[in-house]
């Protein structure tokens, strides 16, 4: 099928381009250059071993550094353990994930029986490595989808790739009419065009507009008819965050995933953790050690033993294997029993291949984030359903590719967006409850063909409440502040290639001062805990590193300090502050704007504001694209406009 074709080779340029970065980074670079890099630590110590849950170790290490030097572990990444011993004779490793790491020390997960012995002896050090497993899991699902003979994957491949129009039940057909008090018109919409699907049914949710809420709603009406449904999204967070909304709605819920990815307070509803619980765990457990000391015993048998010996290294082994068997057949029924009393699975889309779940049938699988999907990995979880609901928007930011070819020839186009386009069965939500309308519209008519309203809690809200401000230009809810004709050119960082611009944060800066101020005098209850909260968003990585670096060294911003985060557009995707200001950086006489040219990332940058949204950019250099001219326009209907003229001197 060319559709499939297509996809498994766009995957595997994808894959390519993805080692290809890795190994520069990691095997072509000698260990020294590794360690100046960031991604080894070289040489570590063992600090502590405990058994986890499962067949789990978990090693304690301590980077042993004369420098006080960064990294790029992260938890839930991949890594190597290795020794490096001239002994030994040839490299060793294992591999294992991130449970928790600071500067100098993290703690290790490794799925083992059990450890080999070099970890006791010789110099150990840890490489961050490349997933492999998630390419083989999705290059795996597609050529599934192509082959199988099943009659209704066949079905609902065919529908999700346009081949058959997708049924619903008639709003007759429905047991019983729903409609939930707490959702609006076009959520009670999406939730009623979910439970008549038979085969696919999409939320598309605008910035603030309820997506989850509304799926959390249409999962507990589904659970009315069904028993058990399997809840999806690409990241680690975004599952986390869906199982704590579900639990919250008092929704049974077992989390599956590697423990090392999930976060800390979900632990408790972890499949790993369920079956600690269970009574019968002590049972396993007893089973597993007997298992292990047989191995042990039998293991002790050297070379030179006669045939009465022989016999018993014999029998000993055939009693840890039984007791192996007998384990793995317990644990089997321990994980159906507790996932057979469940409402609701959760996992990622990759993580739909866990052991547990592996071969388990779900009768309708959620996706959300499935704007950000990649279309091989959804087709993980919808293997193993009868029909598929999508939530998400595709306009905002695209699933993250390392291949610019992959991307060009399609990859980014995710399996979301074809069938948004092939059935339209899509149903927006139309409310937002997030943003000032002023900051609502302009995403609203770029991207949502005007139909976004805001609620009439949100829709004039200011950031100050005080009556003598009403008028002021700094209660405005938009402010473009045009660095037009200052000669704050763009400059670029020599080993990264990123872009920044001092002199445009400088007046990003000096503006924050000055609100920052009228509100510590005005509102000063707003600069309390969890009152009031503010957001600088750069598209680029060197100018969000400046901004840091200067808002860090600046007295008069300590107070405001704890309220105010600092990052690019991707790492404010999904969430919202009190304030938002986009240093946009470019300025240059070419009208060159590159990173900028990716609008759906824009739309999330300009759609994260709730009270307050500042632009800082040149006019001249952004003028000469059609959307930011579109910008440029609405700014002036909306007497927006201010010159960087005014913070200069
Ligand atoms: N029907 C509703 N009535 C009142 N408030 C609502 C309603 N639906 C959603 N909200 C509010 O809107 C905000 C965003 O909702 P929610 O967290 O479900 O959205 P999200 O899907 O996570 O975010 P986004 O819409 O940006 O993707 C929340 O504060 C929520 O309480």
């Amino acid at each position: 099928m060319q559709h499939f074709d297509k996809l498994l080779e766009l995957l595997n340029i994808e894959k390519e381009e993805d080692q290809r970065q890795y190994q520069n980074q990691m095997v072509l670079t000698p260990l020294s250059e590794r360690k100046k890099k960031g991604v080894s630590w070289y040489p570590v110590t063992v600090k502590s071993t405990e058994i986890g849950t499962g067949e789990n170790y978990y090693i304690s290490f301590e980077r042993v550094t004369e420098l006080r030097q960064n990294h790029s572990f992260q938890v839930g990444d991949m890594v190597s353990l290795f020794n490096n011993s001239s002994k030994q004779g040839k490299k060793s490793s294992i591999s294992g994930v991130i449970t928790y790491v600071k500067r100098d020390a993290m703690r290790v997960a490794f799925s083992v029986d059990e450890l080999p012995e070099w970890v006791e002896y010789g110099t150990l050090g840890i490489d961050l490595l490349f997933d492999a497993v998630t390419y083989k899991e999705m290059d795996a699902a597609v050529r599934k989808v192509v082959s199988s003979e099943d009659p209704r994957v066949i079905e609902l491949r065919d529908v999700l790739i346009g081949k058959k129009k997708a049924r619903f039940l008639d709003k007759s057909e429905l047991p019983d009419y729903y409609e939930v008090a707490t959702l609006n018109e076009s959520q009670n919409e999406a939730v009623q065009n979910i439970l008549r699907a038979q085969d696919v049914a999409i939320i598309h949710g605008p910035p603030g507009t309820g997506k989850t809420t509304t799926m959390v709603a249409a999962v507990k009406l589904t659970l009315q008819q069904e028993k058990q449904v399997l809840v999806t999204a690409p990241s680690n967070t975004a599952v986390d965050l869906l199982t704590k909304r579900l639990l919250a709605k008092g929704v049974s819920v077992i989390r599956v995933g590697n423990p090392a990815r999930v976060n800390e307070d979900l632990i408790p509803f972890s499949l790993e953790s369920q079956i600690a619980q269970h009574p019968d765990y002590k049972l396993l457990k007893k089973i597993r050690r007997d298992a292990d000391e047989y191995k042990k015993m039998a293991a002790k048998y050297k070379r030179n033993f006669g045939k009465e010996e022989r016999e018993q290294r014999k029998l000993m082994f055939a009693e840890a294997s039984k007791l192996k068997h007998e384990a793995y057949a317990l644990e089997k029924y321990i994980v159906d029993s507790l996932l057979n009393n469940t409402q609701v699975v959760t996992a990622t889309l990759v993580g739909s291949v866990n052991k547990f779940i592996r071969y388990r049938r779900f009768s309708t699988v959620f996706i959300d984030e499935a704007g950000q999907a990649l279309e091989p990995a959804c087709w993980i979880p919808l293997l193993k359903s009868e029909r598929v609901v999508f939530a998400g928007d595709h306009c905002q930011l695209p699933p993250t590719i390392k291949s610019f070819d992959a991307a060009k020839g399609g990859l980014t186009e995710t399996l979301f967006e074809q069938v948004i386009k092939k059935q339209a069965v899509d149903v927006m939500l139309k409310t937002q409850y997030r943003m000032h309308e002023h900051i609502m519209q302009f995403s609203n008519k770029e991207f949502y063909q005007g139909e976004l309203l805001a609620a009439d809690t949100v829709v004039n809200h200011r950031l100050f409440a005080h009556a003598d401000l009403q008028g002021e230009m700094i209660n405005q809810p938009v402010e473009f502040i045009d660095t037009a004709g200052c000669g704050f050119e763009e400059k670029t960082m020599a080993e990264t290639g990123s872009k920044y611009n001092p002199d445009e944060a400088g007046i990003l800066l000096k503006h924050w001062i000055q609100l920052a101020t009228q509100l510590q005098l005005a509102e000063p209850d707003m600069l309390k805990e969890g009152w009031f909260s503010a957001g600088i968003i750069s598209p680029y990585q060197a100018q969000v590193k400046h901004l840091k670096e200067l808002f860090a060294e600046h007295p008069d911003l300590t107070e405001v300090a704890p309220w105010t985060d600092i990052n690019s557009i991707d790492g404010f995707q999904g969430q919202e502050r009190d304030v938002v200001y986009i240093s946009m950086v470019r300025s240059n006489d070419k009208g060159k704007i590159g990173f900028l040219e990716d609008t759906r990332r824009m739309n999330v940058a300009l759609t994260r504001a709730r009270k307050k949204l500042v632009v800082i950019g040149d006019s001249g250099t952004l003028g000469q694209n059609a959307f930011y001219q579109h910008f440029l326009d609405y700014i002036d209907s909306i007497g927006a406009y201010r010159s960087a003229w005014e913070w200069m001197g």
